[in-house]
């Protein structure tokens, strides 16, 4: 059970942010949905009811984060977990050896800006206002669980960006929970596997109905609820802190194709 926690998902408009959300309000507590303005975070709020709420939010901007806590603050009068979800991707090699197309600056730093920047913007500013809680009997204050990917481990071939992304909010996890831990607040980080979202559309077409990975076991894509149960876990127990789950069936990436 969820009761009563107060949860902010960024990415809350789709795939693992939305399950995460859908759980949240399931389980008996109430979600800000932070996405672009651009998404569908409006409607999902109003289908999910008087215990969620949209804000539109770029979680590079400090402003629209700002906004989003304290409309949680209004709303809610607490925040106890904030959930990075909000992440790009981007399929690139360095250098196409073939065609001789060079992957862009601006790409590269585009990934970085919103997958690294946006996760410890908000990570940053969400503890602020956690920081306002009375702990509870453990001395906790509030949860913070980021996302990183199995990419971060072992990015396939035109990963670069996306891999560098999610190694450093790995690399986050534990100077942040270190930073954080004399205010009792947790950090903790999932790295998923293969999810069936709106990120991996098109994948197994691509692959010709095949997954580009040898699966273990299940063998098929993860069901975004599945990551939802691991933000559960993480912020039911007490005990989650510092660590990276990786929530990915056993498959580990292969380099993949010669782009
Ligand atoms: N689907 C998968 O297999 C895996 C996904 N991930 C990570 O999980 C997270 C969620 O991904 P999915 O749900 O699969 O993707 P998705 O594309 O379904 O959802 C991502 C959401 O983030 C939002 N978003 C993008 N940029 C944003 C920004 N600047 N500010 C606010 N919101 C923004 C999008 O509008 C979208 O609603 C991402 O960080 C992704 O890298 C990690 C491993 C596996
Ligand atoms: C790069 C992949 C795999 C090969 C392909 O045909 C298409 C792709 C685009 C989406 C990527 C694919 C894979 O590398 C796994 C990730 C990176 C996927 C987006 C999210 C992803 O499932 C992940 O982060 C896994 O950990």
């Amino acid at each position: 059970m969820l009761k009563n926690i107060v949860g902010l998902v960024t990415g809350g408009a789709s795939g693992l942010g939305l399950a995460t959300a859908e759980r949240l309000v399931r389980e008996g507590g109430k979600v800000v949905i932070c996405d672009l303005s651009t998404s569908k975070g409006a409607d999902i709020a109003k289908h999910l009811g008087n215990n969620a709420v949209f804000a539109p939010v770029d979680v590079t901007s400090e402003d629209d984060v700002k906004n989003a806590l304290d409309l949680c603050k209004i709303k809610f009068g607490r925040l106890d977990a904030a959930v990075n979800c909000a992440g790009i991707t981007v399929v690139k090699p360095a250098l196409n050896t073939k065609s001789k197309v060079i992957h862009t600056q601006e790409q590269f730093i585009k990934v970085l800006d919103v997958n690294i920047g946006g996760t410890f913007n908000v990570m940053r500013l969400s503890a602020a206002m956690m920081s306002e809680n009375e702990p509870d009997t453990e001395g906790c204050r509030g949860v913070i669980i980021n996302t990183a990917s199995i990419a971060a481990f072992d990015g396939k071939r035109g990963q670069c960006a996306y891999s560098a992304s999610k190694a450093a909010v790995v690399g986050m996890t534990l100077p942040a929970a270190r930073d954080l831990a004399s205010t009792g607040i947790r950090v903790c980080t999932i790295a998923p596997g293969y999810f069936l979202t709106s990120m991996t559309e098109g994948l197994l077409e691509l692959n010709g109905g095949q997954l580009p990975d040898s699966m273990q076991f299940p063998a098929r894509m993860g069901k975004p609820d599945e990551f939802a149960m691991a933000v559960q876990f993480i912020i039911t127990n007490p005990m989650m802190n510092g660590e990276v789950i990786r929530v990915d069936g056993a498959v580990r990436m292969q380099p993949g194709a010669n782009l």
